[in-house]
């Protein structure tokens, strides 16, 4: 069973579609990214799953149970677009009044603990409309949490943070995930902050899923491979096309081939050797992370079916 589970979901708009039949499966305990380049769909899919916007068509299962539309699960928590936050009130009573809402036992106690599990000083008077940015979300994320959930949907949690800010957020994401068991959907187009945190992406275009991949998956598919410079590039294709039938090998616009995965440079080297194909060049060479993001947002298929071990990648 999965926290959270979209089959063929889907948003129009008038004349647009924002999502197209959206397929997305999160499982329990994971923190997975949803990536996508701007309006691919990441924000409306996590509206629809948080109850805020209902859907044209399809289901949204939180841990199993098919939820209504406009349904909020009390088993999420969700920091999406601008928090329900009052500006003109300090932290502490804009927490008081959502724990008012949620019926939270001892809730001045659980507001206080939670304030300072973000970072932030529960007998701090300031309105939040004084705050940073970076002290707004924190506030967002504690009120996420007011609940208990186990399923936390954050919506661009880092967009406007300094890198410090960025970190510590990203911390306390790691530190719920892994303490308290939390499951977290996590969207961002800063690829560099999800990749140092998530077990899992989904990587949306046009409303879309285009490819669902785990982290290690994703390692495995940017490892890169061998480059190879030789004197008969055309010959020396031939030959691993025929030597090396499962390693995905191509030559790249400057002649240099490329055999992906982790073939054995030694015994390659040799085959060549022993053709009379001269090698000026060898070495490994790893595939840009975000290049492999950007061409999966484009669309293009760029994981080679043979380098993932259970198909699903
Ligand atoms: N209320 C709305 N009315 C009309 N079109 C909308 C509405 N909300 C979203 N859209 C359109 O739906 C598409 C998906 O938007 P969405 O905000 O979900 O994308 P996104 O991936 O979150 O983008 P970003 O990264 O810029 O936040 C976009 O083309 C957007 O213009």
């Amino acid at each position: 069973m999965y926290a959270v589970e979209t089959i063929g979901l889907t948003k129009a708009f008038r004349d647009k579609r924002a999502l197209d039949s959206l397929d997305m499966r999160v499982p329990s305990g994971e923190i997975y990214g949803l990536v996508g380049r701007n309006g691919s769909g990441k924000s409306t899919a996590m509206k629809i799953i948080c109850g805020m916007m209902s859907s044209t068509s399809g289901e949204v299962r939180i841990q199993g149970e098919v939820m209504s539309a406009c349904e909020a699960s009390p088993r999420l928590g969700s920091l999406v677009e601008t928090p329900g936050i009052y500006p003109s009130l300090p932290a502490i009573e804009n927490m008081m009044s959502k724990a008012l809402t949620l019926g939270t036992v001892d809730a001045r106690h659980r507001c206080s603990d939670l304030l300072e599990m973000v970072g932030l000083e529960p007998a701090n008077r300031r309105k939040v409309e004084q705050y940073s940015m970076g002290m707004k979300q924190r506030l967002g994320l504690a009120l996420a949490l007011l609940g208990d959930p186990d399923i936390l949907l954050l919506d661009e949690p880092l967009n406007g943070l300094d890198p410090e800010g960025a970190r510590s957020i990203r911390d306390l994401i790691v530190d719920l995930n892994r303490v308290r068991k939390v499951t977290v959907i996590i969207s961002s187009h800063v690829l560099d902050q999800l990749e140092r945190i998530c077990h899992r992406y989904g990587v949306i275009k046009d409303g879309r899923m285009v490819k669902e991949i785990t982290s290690e998956e994703m390692e495995e598919a940017c490892r890169g491979g061998l480059l190879i410079s030789c004197s008969e590039p055309d010959r020396a294709l031939a030959l691993f096309s025929e030597h090396l039938p499962k390693m995905k090998v191509s030559m790249l616009p400057d002649g240099v081939i490329r055999i992906d995965g982790d073939p054995d440079a030694s015994a390659i080297g040799a085959l060549l050797m022993e053709k009379g194909i001269s090698v000026s060049d060898m070495h490994t060479a790893a595939r840009d992370v975000e290049e492999f993001f950007v061409d999966l947002m484009r669309g293009k298929t760029v994981v080679d079916p043979t380098c993932c071990k259970g198909g699903s990648c």
